[in-house]
């Protein structure tokens, strides 16, 4: 674990004293924009045109961030369009590296040993820390954008004359509850499991526990009125919530100390998580070794022994209820 200063490597945990114990993420640095015309985004004066074969994604399958990367990769079908390397599950004092076992690609593109000579590669003189997922530009040689967020709202729309253009994750319609969901999801969820689990003092572990549980209630009861979050569609913010949920029993619940309650105790909640996991494709970029051996094995702060836990036993392929609601045709 480390980061880079002016394009050095440091290794460091998570500085949390300044801030009374409490986790907090930093902003991704590269936040370019991939459009249909090829015209810079608003507000940023950078083009990069959408082309098969010109962009490249790097993605851990342990990573919540870049799993909604690699879920949307697939469904939008554009395996074909946006080539992949994936690093390895543990990250040590060198941070990601591309070791090739257990299904981890190594780096296709450059055979690079570590992610962060992929950061410098892009910009000599970086400083910050070095994530997954990247949006990598083969043509220009440079990362266009390391925030998940905004690259699922690329490959959602910049894409369609080569994937599947019927399906709209964040369709007009539907944008203002699903920017709200997304939100709530976000700091109290899928932030909210690292608040608790990278917190150094019991108070800041407290009050990310309580906002953690309170949004989960909130979703189990939206959950009891529609088979989505936004209603009977799925979106980007079932996208967001469902690579938090997949992690929760196997690995937030111990390993991050989340533990008022399972996600399997949860009636809706479960439901609608095998609901989501068994959308034909979503399965096979789910990889529970990855994610169980990164967390435990990576966070030696937290699990000194590494050890990492046989349980517990989870079927997210069993039969679901979420039928009882109706879906858009
Ligand atoms: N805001 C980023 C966060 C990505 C992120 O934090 N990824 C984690 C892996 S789950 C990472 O690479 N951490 C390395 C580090 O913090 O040094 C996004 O959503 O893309």
């Amino acid at each position: 674990m480390g980061l880079l200063v002016d394009g050095q490597w440091q290794d460091k945990w998570y500085d949390t004293k300044k801030s009374g114990g409490r986790f907090e993420r930093s902003e991704s640095r590269f936040r370019d924009w991939i459009t249909r015309d090829g015209q810079p985004a608003e507000g940023r004066t950078r083009a990069f045109r959408a082309e098969p074969g010109r962009y490249h994604l790097y993605v851990s399958l342990a990573c919540p961030w870049a799993h909604r990367t690699l879920i949307f990769r697939k469904l939008k079908k554009l395996e074909d369009v946006i080539s992949l390397s994936v690093v390895d599950h543990f990250m040590g004092e060198n941070g990601w590296t591309f070791k090739e076992r257990d299904g981890s690609t190594g780096d296709t593109l450059y055979g690079f040993d570590y992610l962060h000579q992929l950061y410098t590669k892009a910009d000599g003189t970086y400083s910050g820390r070095v994530t997954v997922p990247v949006l990598w530009d083969k043509q220009e040689e440079t990362i266009v954008s390391n925030e998940s967020s905004e690259i699922i709202r690329m490959l959602n729309g910049a894409f369609d004359e080569w994937g599947d253009a019927s399906l709209d994750f964040y369709p007009e319609g539907l944008r203002k509850d699903i920017d709200a969901w997304n939100d709530r999801v976000y700091g109290a969820i899928n932030n909210g499991v690292y608040r608790c689990g990278f917190a150094t003092t019991q108070e800041a572990y407290e009050e990310a526990f309580d906002e953690l549980f309170g949004a989960l209630d909130a979703v189990e009861e939206q959950l009891g009125r529609s088979r989505y979050l936004a209603g009977d569609v799925v979106t980007e913010a079932d996208w967001r919530l469902f690579t938090t949920l997949v992690r929760f029993d196997p690995v937030y619940y111990g390993h991050f100390k989340c533990n008022l309650r399972r996600i399997a105790d949860y009636p809706n909640l479960s439901n609608y998580t095998r609901d989501l996991y068994q959308v034909p494709g979503v399965a096979e970029t789910v990889n529970l070794f990855h994610i169980k051996h990164h967390y435990y094995g990576s966070h030696a702060t937290i699990n000194p022994t590494r050890i990492v836990p046989r349980g517990p036993l989870i079927d997210y392929a069993a039969p679901h209820d979420r039928d009882r609601f109706a879906r858009a045709a």
